[in-house]
């Protein structure tokens, strides 16, 4: 059995439909319409202990909806979920415990007072020893450079001190799972390369169980060695990001620097690009030239200083995969 098991699970959303206008808000008081928002279809995964994965999909796919079932914030309609043993939406007060769950859209932290606080008042809700949390507190907030801020009142926190310390408050009682749902929503990038490396060395220190949710793919490709993606509810792509690149991003660029300005003679299936005086970029795919050839034909040619080649942008594959074009 492994560690998370989603079996077929779906959810739907009864939504009320109101026409447009006063006579449309009239009629819906006396009949009001209603339509059937299937946020989850038939969806079924694993996870085993220690993963972390990348959970993503387009705007409205069904992310927030299956890490809310995850959670036992929401319960399927049909299907199951067990976490390490539990069902989450069945054994809700032993489960919670276990987990950890980061919305960065929405804080679990006392907006006015000290974030130190609201820590504290965590450590009373979860009932966490004293050395356990002393322990925990002291790592991660240097882990994620705090101490500046921890006696702040939330209020007067920037964005990305307060993820930082939403985070930790997720952290605390030591979750063997966390759910993180977009933490790195509107951080700048020195927060986000912060709130990365921590998620990747807590991964891997102390193999905690994660599901990371994002539009970001920075943030995939720099934790996630797995991803899951889904579209309309249902299951779309599972794998791994490396299977991603070989089989669908075929298009290469090589970037070649050289000793002197040059003039390169057309190549044939090949785009070349100025980035400088003596800077090239050599677009094509994969499939259709031989990249060994195009470096001895660089190389044998012209007076090459240096030459690197980029993989392919997992931005664009999967932006190509949500459009249905691979
Ligand atoms: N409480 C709700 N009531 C009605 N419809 C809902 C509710 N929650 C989600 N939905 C609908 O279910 C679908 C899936 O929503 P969900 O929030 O799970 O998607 P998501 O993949 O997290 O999207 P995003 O990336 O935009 O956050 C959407 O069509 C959404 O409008």
């Amino acid at each position: 059995m492994s560690f998370i098991e989603v079996q077929n699970i779906s959810k739907d959303f009864k939504v009320n439909k109101r026409s447009a206008g006063i006579p449309g808000m009239i009629a819906n008081m006396f009949v009001p319409k209603y339509e059937i928002k299937h946020a989850v279809k038939d969806l079924s995964f694993t996870i085993e202990k220690g993963e972390m994965v990348g959970f993503i999909g387009p705007n409205g796919a069904g992310k927030s909806s299956t890490i809310k079932m995850l959670s036992g914030i929401l319960c399927p309609d049909s299907g199951s979920i067990t976490v390490n043993g539990f069902v989450p939406y069945k054994q809700r007060k032993s489960y919670v415990g276990k987990i950890g769950v980061v919305f960065g859209q929405k804080s679990q932290l006392q907006w006015d007072l000290p974030v130190i606080d609201s820590f504290e008042l965590l450590r009373a809700i979860y009932r966490i020893p004293e050395d356990k949390y002393k322990k925990n507190l002291e790592r991660f907030t240097e882990m994620l450079d705090m101490k500046s801020f921890i006696n702040q009142p939330v209020r007067q926190l920037s964005l990305g001190q307060r993820m930082r310390s939403d985070i930790v408050a997720s952290l605390l009682h030591s979750p063997e799972i966390v759910f993180f749902d977009e933490p790195t929503i509107g951080v700048d990038i020195i927060g986000k390369e912060t709130i990365r490396n921590f998620i990747r060395e807590l991964n891997e220190q102390d193999k905690v169980t994660m599901i990371f949710t994002t539009h970001d793919m920075q943030d995939i490709e720099q934790t996630c060695k797995r991803i899951i993606i889904i579209d309309k509810g249902s299951l779309m792509y599972d794998g791994s990001l490396q299977d991603i690149r070989s089989k669908y991003g075929t298009a290469r660029r090589l970037i070649a620097e050289f000793n002197e300005e040059v003039a390169v003679a057309p190549i044939s299936d090949v785009v070349i690009n100025e980035l400088g005086d003596r800077k090239k970029s050599f677009t094509f795919d994969n499939n259709v030239v031989d990249v060994n050839k195009l470096m001895h034909e660089l190389f044998g040619n012209y007076s090459v200083r240096d030459i690197t080649v980029a993989e392919p942008e997992i931005e664009s594959i999967i932006q190509k995969m949500y459009n249905g074009e691979v």
